[in-house]
Order: structure tokens, then C-alpha cells, then sequence
């Protein structure tokens, strides 16, 4: 559905050269769901922006929907549905006429515009909010019904820019719910970009880690938490000194590596430790410890997040640019 070798765009500004996306090589395959996962400023939106042909490559190739964007645009646009930061619906519509006006502009036909707005509106759950101006609605009923404007001449392929930026958690939680649905009911290839770690682990079958205008990874967040060097295994102790005898015995584990002592103003003295498999090692380590006669307060093992991979790539937490 997507092919892209070299994809490059780089902007001038001023006398210097922004290179925003550098020689992005992405594949995507029909019915597929990818976020592209990035901190802010990485070319996750000019990325989307050649492949939806709102923007010109300065240099490589990409096929969408089964067109080259730079020879056939308006083949690809035909093929896919695009929905930006931005709202695209207007102010002063009621939201029902909004989707209708878009599916003629799409050369949809009367009865068809008019049966595809109806479609779309019980899919997204936007019935009640139907005869309502588009001011009037809710920050998630707005965002749904921008992805109803984006599905109304029945896309093979949907973009979706950073969907869920400025909605509360439930309405994220809602509108991803209803993003899976349509997914389940239409098959529909799905390309989202997110710089929230939970939503690309949680909804994304694939994910493609980008920064500064590269891929850096590419693969099931499964894969990706593999390829980082194991769990973490967190214990806090009575006291500091139990704590330091603690990690002296953490140090003995086979897999170990990157002990360290926490000693926080309030709460108990942690240790912390990286090892392969946590699950293998903690009968052994929980023994161990006790034979030191280290009295625990608590244990925790933790399976590796999508910020560990990012960390381990580009020495950077993803949080810090999480807004
Ligand atoms: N029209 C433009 N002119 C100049 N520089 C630009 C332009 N568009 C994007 N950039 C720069 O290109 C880089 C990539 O921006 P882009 O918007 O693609 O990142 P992003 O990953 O989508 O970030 P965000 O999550 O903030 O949208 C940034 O340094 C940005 O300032």
C-alpha cells in the first residue's frame, strides 16, 4: 500500500537547511495499522504530508495506494483519506451537512453522499450530535467527525496525524475504539502519527520509531521492547545499608548489568537492576537476598516500555518531548 526509498525533504530557512525527513525507506502492506512514533520535530508530519501528496519530496521515490505521488497525485489522493491537526470541518455546518458537502466534493453522488453521511455517522457514533454546528461539539465529537470527513469517499488507505493530540483520556480512549472498529468493519490500511508512547504500543500493529527525519526502528512493540536489553527489576530495602548489601548480591546475578541504588528523600532505598529475564532470575535472587539477611519491602519487575527502546537507540526519553 506504501513504498517509499529515500524519501528526503529538506526546508530552507533563512540561509541554513532543515533536512525535516532523510532517506526514509517505509512499506506498508494492505490492512495494516503503523504509527510513526517520534518526539516532536522528528519529520513524522512531512513525512505524511509527500505521502498524501500535500507536499513535493526534494528527493527519492514513494508509491501510495498503488500510485507514484509524484506522477500521479491525483490517483493516490482519489485512494486515500487524509485528516490533519487541524479540523477540517468548517464552522457554521451543522455536522450532518458538513460530511454531505464533502462527499459531493469528492464526486460522490446525491443518494450516495447522502447514504455514506449516514453510514458514517452511526459509525463514529456522531447520531446525536448530527444536527448540531460543528462549533457546538465536543473536542472528541469534532475529531470524529474530521475522521468521518476523511472516510467519506471510502479510502483504501487513511492518514491520520497525531488523531488524539488535545482530547481528554476518555475521548482518546473512545476514539481509538471507534479507530479499531472502523478498522475491523472496513479493512481499512491505517497510517496514524503519535508522540504518545501508550497509543502506538496499545493500537498500532507495527510501529515505525523516527527521528530526526530517520527510521531508527521498525517493527511490533514486542520486537521492539525485545531488542532492548532486558527487564527491570526494582526492590526497595528497610534501609540504605540493606539497600547497598542488597545490590552487592544483585551484582551476583548472571545477567546483570547497570545496578543501582536509589536513595530517595521519603519511601524506602531501592535497587535496580537489568537482567534478562527477570521472571528466570527472581526465586533466585529473592533467596539470595534473604540469606543476606536483606529485609524487602517490595519487588517489582517490569517488562521493557517503548521509552526503554527509545532511550536505548537515541540516549533520549521520548517523555521529555511528551506533551
Ligand atoms: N514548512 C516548513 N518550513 C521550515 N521548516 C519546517 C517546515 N515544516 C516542518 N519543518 C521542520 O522540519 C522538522 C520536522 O517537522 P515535522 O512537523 O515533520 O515533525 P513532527 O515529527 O511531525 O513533529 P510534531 O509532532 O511537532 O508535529 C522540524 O524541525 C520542523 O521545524
Amino acid at each position: 500500500m506504501i513504498h517509499t526509498r529515500g524519501l528526503t525533504r529538506h526546508f530552507r530557512v533563512k540561509k541554513a537547511t532543515v533536512e525535516a525527513v532523510r532517506g526514509v525507506d517505509i512499506d506498508v502492506g494492505k490492512g495494516e495499522l503503523v504509527a510513526l512514533l517520534g518526539p516532536n520535530g522528528a519529520g513524522k508530519s512531512t513525512t505524511l504530508r509527500m505521502l498524501t501528496t500535500l507536499l513535493a519530496p526534494t528527493s527519492g521515490s514513494a508509491a501510495v495506494a498503488g500510485h507514484d505521488i509524484a506522477t500521479a497525485p491525483n490517483e493516490v489522493r482519489r485512494r486515500i483519506g487524509f485528516v490533519g491537526q487541524g479540523h477540517g470541518a468548517g464552522e457554521d455546518q451543522r455536522a450532518r451537512d458538513e460530511l454531505y458537502t464533502q462527499g459531493l466534493c469528492y464526486g460522490l453522488g446525491k443518494a450516495d453522499a447522502r447514504s455514506r453521511t449516514g453510514e458514517l455517522l452511526e459509525m463514529l457514533e456522531l447520531d446525536a450530535a448530527a444536527d448540531r454546528i460543528v462549533t457546538k461539539l465536543s473536542g472528541g465529537q469534532r475529531r470524529r467527525l474530521d475522521i468521518a470527513m476523511g472516510l467519506i469517499h471510502r479510502p483504501e488507505l487513511l492518514f491520520l496525524d497525531e488523531p488524539s493530540t488535545g482530547l481528554d483520556p476518555h475521548s482518546r480512549a473512545n476514539l481509538w475504539e471507534h479507530i479499531e472498529r472502523l478498522r475491523a468493519e472496513s479493512g481499512t490500511t491505517i497510517v496514524l502519527t503519535t508522540h504518545y508512547l501508550d497509543e502506538a504500543d496499545g493500537v498500532a500493529e507495527r510501529i515505525l520509531v523516527i527521528d530526526h527525519g530517520r527510521v531508527i526502528a521498525d517493527g511490533t512493540g514486542d520486537e521492539l521492547k525485545g531488542k532492548v536489553s532486558g527487564d527491570l527489576i526494582t526492590f526497595a530495602a528497610a534501609d540504605e545499608a540493606q539497600a547497598r548489601t542488597g545490590a552487592e548480591v544483585a551484582e551476583r546475578v548472571p545477567s546483570a548489568n547497570s545496578v543501582s541504588v536509589e536513595v530517595p528523600v521519603s519511601g524506602d532505598p531501592e535497587v535496580r537492576l537489568r537482567v534478562e529475564r527477570g521472571d528466570a532470575v527472581l526465586p533466585e535472587l529473592l533467596r539470595s537476598l534473604d540469606a543476606a539477611g536483606v529485609d524487602l519491602r517490595t519487588v517489582r519487575v517490569q517488562r521493557p516500555t517503548l521509552d526503554d527502546v527509545f532511550l536505548s537507540l537515541t540516549g533520549r526519553s521520548l517523555r521529555e518531548g511528551d506533551g
